[in-house]
């Protein structure tokens, strides 16, 4: 097995900047039971988890490695699986050209999904929207987050203040691999997202580099947590 792709001393190293993360994003309460994930993508090769383990206490030599272009592995640890998020991140690399992807199970992305479902905000139950709240100028515009070209007539930058943030809301499957085709449709139909939630389940959130998908991750659920605090206080999250 090439231990070589996953052995280096740099912190910031794919290898062990996911073991890091995962650690950290444990203490948030984003990857609880062996749920959620993250994935890089960095150079010709995806850095991904192994399935159903405790994600805050793998090891560089627990990941698996695959070739972008050919998709084939090029490490693969003995027994263990490839995450079942694998064809999500994927779709987030190859429908964005993200670096990074980020999928949490955080009660607060659960909850507006529930409260959207309900139909409590009298918006539609498949966007969460929300609206003049200083934090949303976390969010990039242009969904892979490019904030330097501006693609296809793509919006470049964050959001404003006075701009509405739009999550799209898909349905949740009985497997995670079976989210991709609706996870892929919510791209295309939502070119500005950065992120896509699944109902009663958690958020998939991708960057441009792992920085922006942190970022933008601690940003939505920053605003997630809020929504759902706003409407027990019986306040709208949308203007
Ligand atoms: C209790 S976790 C159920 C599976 C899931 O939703 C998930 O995000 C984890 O998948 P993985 O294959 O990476 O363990
Ligand atoms: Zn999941």
């Amino acid at each position: 097995m090439a231990d070589s792709l996953v052995h280096s001393s740099d912190p910031l190293h794919p290898a062990n900047h996911i073991c890091e993360l995962c650690r950290k994003f444990y203490t948030f309460g984003w990857v609880t039971g062996t749920g959620g994930g993250v994935s890089i993508r960095h150079g010709d090769n995806v850095f991904i988890a192994p399935s159903g383990v405790q994600k805050e206490l793998m090891q560089p030599t627990d990941l698996f490695v695959m070739e972008y272009e050919s998709k084939k592995y090029l490490r693969r640890p003995p027994v263990l699986k490839p995450s079942a998020c694998t064809p999500l991140f994927m779709a987030a690399f190859e429908k964005r050209n993200a670096r990074c992807c980020i999928h949490t199970h955080s009660q607060w992305a659960v909850l507006v999904t529930l409260i959207s479902e309900a139909g409590q905000q009298g918006a539609d139950r498949n966007v969460f929207s929300i609206s003049e709240i200083e934090q949303i100028k976390g969010i990039s515009r242009g969904g892979a987050g490019s904030d330097e070209i501006a693609e296809g007539g793509r919006k470049i930058g964050n959001l404003g203040y006075f701009d509405t943030l739009r999550i799209p809301i898909i349905e949740n499957m009985a497997h995670e691999e079976d989210l991709r085709e609706t996870l892929e449709a919510a791209i295309e139909e939502w070119p500005e997202t950065c992120a896509v939630l699944v109902r009663r389940h958690g958020l998939y959130v991708w960057g441009k580099d792992v920085a922006q998908a942190k970022t933008q991750c601690e940003s939505l659920d920053y605003l997630f947590q809020l929504a759902v605090e706003m409407h027990r206080l019986g306040l709208k999250w949308v203007k």
